[in-house]
């Protein structure tokens, strides 16, 4: 891999206002067609990370007053920021005069075959943009242009304050407009330098209890901090989730080099390592209570985030999150919860933004789309509406394999969560990434300011769709193909009206189920790139506009274009990730921190759950593959566990407040790479005592959580009584009839579900069997046991951009 030093900084979200203004300026540039210049440019201006790197606030007050207006844009948890600059570099070459031709697309195939750099000598010029045939335009969007071209007027009045204000922090926060009911964070960070993982706003609507929009926060100065006792995770998972043992330090340290290797709206991730074995290391994803949110809402969040992911992680597509924890109040990170998550090299925004991702072939990429496309398959067979694909959520592990991640705004979609013969449940309000958003959704957009008429329930399958099919158009663009999919969006309403001059001129049936004939040719300016119909094909169906004819999860693998993508990995490989062992649990401290763990922790350790069971009692199974690689090496592990594991034993003898339940059998490298005095100190961490320590906010709050007790026996009792969450190691489980009252909390916890709307597919499907079709079509010789000879080297991508100071030049002009 080539990656630099800033490969280590902090992923910090994008400004995506200074993106906007960024992108402003280059859309109105004369140069149109070089998009490749316009790449340079990019380069030139220095890679995103080091924009997202900014800890609290754009640099100037561009970045807040923006190119947009905050009215104009959607929220989200998280922007990314180079490419969005990199999109509204490109996005120039869109060039959007009247069409001069109406070749057909396979003509200008050679036209394109003969063109060596794609970005270079664009045949925009000649081409057109596929938008000059009649537009099909209704009335009401004709009308709804007219009132956003009037709301814009207003708008622009509006918020003239935000002109040149120098933080983000201040102009965003001030930004409420009346009927407001979503504040967005386009940066993802908070504005507090010092403790950026502490402080974040949530809804304005706090008595809506199920809007979900107060992951749409535009940040705050005020820090928050969980009140003590922190509540134990067990009180808030099921059965078959609850856990040996819920305290960080119990097993875990904090890596030395203590950098957060990434950070979202409501989080921070930073490396852990076992306590066992110092060269597993994993991620920790610690959690932030969002400005406003109350403990009990941030534990149901959480809680219900880590149900989701947990439920999920038996596919090599999505990133194992294996424990929910508390996290001490340490140097560095603040009390809370958090999860222990399988470790990612980098996301897939990171790769994209390289400067070598232009010369990735399309082969790579498709690989790497339809990796994406078989984790989303897997969510969907399992319940799950992820609602926040984008290139940021996506993981690349070392082996160069995809894995989807953030369910935090994810959701079981079917009426009855784990029926999944009952109906989808279809959404209402503004969630997601725009502009990986789909356009049904932005209609919920408060600063959209649509008529209400405009905003209908959705299907959150549908979103994720879109989502995809704008995440593939962006992997061969290499930029966004526009900020917000809705039509305040001139690239928007561009690429919409290329979608029905498409089919009212070229390919009247492109919509229809089961049509397979080639998409859009290079007369279209999101089709260009592809250089390939059946591509385009796949890329525009997911990102149909309109959601009741956009391509389903199904559709799209059915697709003989997907299908024939040879991709690295088949969804049924083991990628041989491991859990990390618990050997430790601090439950008699709990007692003095939390009255509520100690009994329930003592039930927890006498469990028969089959969880509890498994991590205390039971050896771990050792695949074929390590067995075949090692045939002896339990037993070594045995002897060499013995005389290292005296130090550990006679450590936890003297604090008398750990119980330590060995697990027999599962010391296998245990301590490898690790002295004993290392080992004592590990063990004398005492939680807590640094999670007791006082902090500014905690007596305020602590009070409002004792007086939600009643709140949390009573989630409680729900939680015992639930029947286990089905575990997915292949085939889809048996559909539960009834819902359970997890179901019904967690649904509760969801948007609003309104009228059921009837599904297409209904049944559980069977991930195992479409991708052994599909690894039948990839690669003959595959194999079901063994992994995949590697095709690609995805991380292998040139970055020649290490000068960041550029970009500050550029954006605080
Ligand atoms: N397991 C992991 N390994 C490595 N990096 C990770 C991991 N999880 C998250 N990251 C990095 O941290 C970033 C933020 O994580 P994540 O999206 O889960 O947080 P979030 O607060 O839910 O963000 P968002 O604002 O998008 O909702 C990711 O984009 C990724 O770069």
């Amino acid at each position: 891999m080539t990656g630099n030093s800033k490969d280590k900084e902090v992923h910090k979200s994008p400004s995506v206002s200074t993106l906007k203004l960024l992108g402003k300026r280059l859309f109105n540039s004369n140069n149109h067609t070089d998009n490749s210049s316009l790449l340079l440019s990019a380069e030139q201006l220095g890679n995103g990370r080091s924009l997202r790197k900014r800890p609290t606030s754009p640099p100037n007050g561009s970045a807040s007053s923006g190119g947009n207006s905050p009215s104009s844009s959607a929220g989200a948890r998280q922007r990314s920021a180079s490419l969005h600059r990199r999109k509204n570099n490109a996005s120039g070459a869109f060039s959007s005069g009247p069409v001069s031709s109406h070749k057909s697309s396979a003509a200008l195939q050679d036209l394109i075959k003969h063109n060596n750099n794609p970005y270079l000598n664009s045949p925009s010029n000649i081409l057109g943009t596929g938008t000059g045939i009649a537009s099909t335009r209704d009335r009401d969007r004709t009308i709804l242009d007219r009132e956003k071209e009037m709301e814009k007027v207003k708008e622009k009045e509006r918020n003239t304050h935000h002109a040149g204000l120098p933080q983000r922090s201040n102009s965003m926060a001030s930004h409420h407009f009346p009927n407001e009911n979503i504040i967005y964070n386009p940066y993802g960070i908070s504005p507090n330098h010092v403790r950026p993982d502490t402080a974040f706003a949530d809804t304005l609507n706090m008595n809506k209890e199920n809007d979900l929009s107060f992951y749409m926060h535009d940040g705050n100065s005020k820090i928050r901090m969980l009140p003590l006792p922190i509540a134990n995770p067990n009180e808030f998972l099921p059965e078959d989730m609850k856990q040996f043992s819920v305290h960080l330090t119990d097993n875990f340290t904090f890596d030395t080099d203590n950098k957060p290797i990434g950070s979202g709206g409501s989080s921070e991730v930073r490396k852990v390592k076992s306590s066992y074995k110092q060269k597993d290391v994993y991620a920790l994803k610690k959690l932030n209570m969002i400005y406003h949110e109350s403990p009990e809402k941030f534990y149901k969040r959480c809680s219900k985030e880590f149900i989701i992911a947990k439920h999920l992680s038996h596919n090599v597509h999505i990133t194992k999150t294996f424990y929910l924890v508390k996290v001490p109040t340490t140097t560095y990170t603040t009390r809370g919860w958090g999860f222990i998550m399988e470790l990612g090299v980098k996301d897939l925004f990171q790769l994209m933004e390289r400067t070598g991702w232009k010369n990735v072939p399309f082969s790579e990429k498709y690989c790497l789309f339809k990796q994406v496309a078989q984790g989303i398959k897997f969510c969907h067979d399992n319940g799950i509406a992820h609602r926040d694909l984008k290139p940021e959520n996506v993981l690349i592990s070392k082996e160069g394999i995809c894995k989807l991640t953030d369910f935090g705004i994810s959701d079981w979609y079917h009426v009855v969560p784990h029926d999944y013969t009952s109906p989808v449940k279809t959404c209402q309000g503004m969630i997601g990434s725009p502009p990986y958003t789909p356009p049904e959704v932005m209609y919920f957009d408060a600063k959209k300011h649509y008529p209400e008429r405009f905003q209908k329930p959705y299907n959150p399958l549908a979103m994720d769709s879109y989502a995809l099919g704008i995440m593939l158009i962006t992997m061969v663009n290499n930029i966004i193909p526009f900020i917000d999919s809705c039509n305040t969006d001139a690239r928007y309403r561009e690429f919409e009206v290329s979608y029905d001059n498409f089919i009212n001129h070229q390919n009247p049936h492109f919509r229809d189920k089961g049509c397979h004939k080639p998409g859009p040719g290079a007369e279209y300016t999101l089709a260009r790139n592809f250089k390939n119909p059946d591509a385009t094909r796949v890329a525009w169906r997911l990102a149909d506009p309109n959601p009741a004819t956009r391509y389903t999860m199904d559709d799209l693998f059915e697709d003989p274009f997907f299908q024939q993508i040879e991709t690295c990995v088949e969804p049924e490989d083991d990628d041989l990730v491991k859990a990390p062992e618990l050997r430790k649990t601090t439950s008699v401290s709990d007692l003095t921190e939390n009255p509520l763990d100690a009994p329930h922790e003592q039930e927890v350790a006498h469990t028969s759950n089959p969880f509890l069971k498994k991590e205390a009692n039971t050896p771990k199974p050792r695949s074929m593959l390590e067995i075949a690689q090692s045939p002896s090496l339990r037993q070594k592990s045995k002897l060499k566990n013995n005389a290292k594991a005296k130090p550990q034993v006679a450590a936890d003898e003297k604090d008398d407040k750990s119980i330590e339940p060995k697990q027999q059998g599962q010391g296998e490298d245990l301590n490898e790479g690790k002295d004993e005095k290392e080992i004592m100190e590990d063990t004398s961490i005492n939680v807590d005592s640094l999670l007791e320590r006082p902090t500014p906010t905690s007596t305020n709050v602590e009070n409002i959580l004792r007086e939600d007790d009643s709140t949390a026996k009573e989630l409680k009792s729900m939680l015992n009584s639930i029947p286990a969450t089905p575990t997915h190691n292949g085939p889809t489980p048996a559909p539960v009839k009834t819902a359970s009252p997890l179901d019904k909390h967690m649904s509760d916890l969801s948007l609003k579900s309104v009228t059921p709307a009837p599904t297409k597919n209904l049944g559980p499907l069977n991930v195992s069997s479409s991708s052994n079709s599909l690894g039948s079509l990839a690669s003959p010789s595959t194999s079901t046991t063994k992994k995949k000879k590697v095709i690609h080297h995805h991380l292998d991508i040139t970055n020649s951009v290490t000068n960041t100071s550029s970009v500050s030049a550029f954006v605080s002009r």
